[in-house]
């Protein structure tokens, strides 16, 4: 006789990148919190030993989607997983990884391929959630940013750029979700300890001081603390909000400021 596992309460979070680093916390946390987990990444192994640790210790229920997320299949599973399965209540989009090169010494292949998971997959999932969610009233969409995307930076040229999108897909984003039952948080690590610096290459990590780097668990933890309080932005290592407050107020003044019919008088002809 089959047994129907009774829903948890508060549904099914899938955490895109749950096999170590950022995901593999948020799935943690989640569990702990009581959601059943749907752990997404592409090394098998690591995601069953993970989804086991967790069901034995929450007791919730814990499965694993092996699934490339670069490339269209990948997210197809995943996005169909969103629309079919009406327990899913939550979307965690942190799979994403960085090249610590300069463009011109970047692998020609790297460079499609992180497009594709840090913005492709990242806005075809948010989508596909969007679209479920508004139909059943409520759901939670979590995009992984990165302080990353806010200015150039020396030896990330694509990654810091697919952070940009990130930033501003989401702003745009949690606009178009207003007035429904979605909520959409943008989650902006700094420099946080993981396996993703390792991928990145050149020993980063090592060389960035101690205290300017932050662990999964605070990270994670200050995240969901701002999920709690209805934060539509968390910036976990920004102390001084102004800064981000400022950045967005002279960004919203640029924007009003770059549409006029004229030219601007600098550019006048001198006849
Ligand atoms: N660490 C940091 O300092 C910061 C990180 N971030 C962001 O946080 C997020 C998580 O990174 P972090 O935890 O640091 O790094 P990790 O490398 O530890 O985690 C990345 C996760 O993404 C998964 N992943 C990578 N490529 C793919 C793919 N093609 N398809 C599916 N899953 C994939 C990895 O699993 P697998 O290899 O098994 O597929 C892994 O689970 C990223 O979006 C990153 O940009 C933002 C700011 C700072
Ligand atoms: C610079 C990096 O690669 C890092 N993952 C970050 O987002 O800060």
């Amino acid at each position: 006789m089959s047994v129907t596992r009774p829903t948890a309460p508060f549904g099914t979070a899938i955490v895109t990148g749950a096999s170590s680093g950022i995901g593999k916390v948020y799935a943690d946390r989640l569990a702990q919190r009581g959601y059943d987990v749907l752990l997404v990444a592409r090394r098998e192994d690591r995601l069953r030993a993970i989804a086991a640790d967790l069901q034995e210790r929450f007791a919730i229920q814990a499965d694993v989607l092996v699934a490339d997320l670069s490339i269209a299949a990948g997210v197809a599973a995943v996005a169909d997983r969103i629309a079919d399965d009406p327990a899913v209540s939550m979307l965690i989009n942190n799979a994403g990884f960085s090249a610590l090169r300069p463009l011109a010494e970047t692998p020609d292949e790297v460079i499609p391929r992180m497009i594709a998971l840090n913005v492709t997959a990242l806005t075809t999932l948010s989508k596909a959630a969007l679209v479920a969610f508004t139909a059943k009233g409520a759901g939670t969409i979590v995009n992984v940013g990165s302080g990353a995307g806010f200015a150039p930076y020396p030896g990330i040229p694509v990654y810091g750029a697919t952070k940009a999108y990130v930033y501003l897909f989401t702003r745009s984003l949690q606009n178009e979700a207003e007035g429904t039952h979605v909520r959409v948080q943008l989650l902006l690590p700094g420099a946080v300890v993981s396996e993703g610096w390792d991928v990145a290459g050149g020993g980063a990590l090592e060389r960035l001081p101690e205290a300017i780097v932050m662990t999964t668990e605070d990270c994670v933890d200050a995240a969901l603390n701002g999920l709690d309080r209805q934060e539509a932005v968390t910036a976990p290592s920004l102390h001084d909000e102004a800064l981000f407050h400022d950045y967005e107020a002279g960004s919203a003044a640029l924007l009003q400021g770059m549409f006029d019919a004229k030219p601007a008088d600098r550019y006048r002809l001198i006849r």
